[in-house]
């Protein structure tokens, strides 16, 4: 979609063109009130701006929505086949990786509470391993900006392509 027939929708088609970017309503309702944009890029921008305030409780939110890596999202909504889609580096993952997986989450989820939460796009089964043991270090405050980091690629990612 291009950003003026995206201008020129009304809120709930553009609520429903948004809506498997991330599970948090008051971004999508800010980014909607925010049109029109005069580019793709200002609307990214913006998109940007307003992950900038997520804290723990839109943390929590989101993660209602992605699946664990390796795990095969279920469903055929849209949500589910981006999270196939970016996860797919973990179809082709041996046995033995997809096992390291399963344990890291596990171990992740035992420490911090939630689901380990990555940008998986572009990323190899071992890279999204590495990336979890190293995190497992972090304190939790650290942890959290980073997992709030991730979802914000992720997010961004999903508009971007949405927008192509
Ligand atoms: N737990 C996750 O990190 N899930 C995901 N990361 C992505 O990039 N897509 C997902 O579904």
């Amino acid at each position: 979609m291009d950003i003026d027939g995206f201008n020129q929708l009304s809120v709930d088609e553009a609520e429903a063109v948004i809506a498997h970017c991330v599970a948090i309503a008051d971004w999508r309702r800010g980014l909607i009130q925010a049109r029109p944009f005069a580019s793709t890029a200002a609307l990214l921008a913006e998109a940007d701006r307003l992950a900038q305030g997520w804290q723990a409780a839109e943390l929590n939110q989101a993660l209602a929505a992605h699946p664990r890596i390796g795990e095969r999202a279920s469903g055929a909504d849209k949500e589910a086949r981006l999270s196939r889609n970016e996860q797919s580096a973990m179809q082709q993952a041996d046995s033995a990786l997809k096992q390291a997986m399963l344990q890291g989450n596990h171990e992740y989820e035992q420490r911090f509470g939630r689901v380990f939460l990555i940008r998986a796009k572009g990323r190899s089964g071992e890279e999204m391993l590495a990336e979890l043991r190293r995190r497992l270090n972090n304190d939790e405050q650290s942890e959290q900006q980073e997992a709030l980091s991730q979802l914000r690629e992720i997010t961004l990612l999903r508009l971007k392509e949405t927008m192509e």
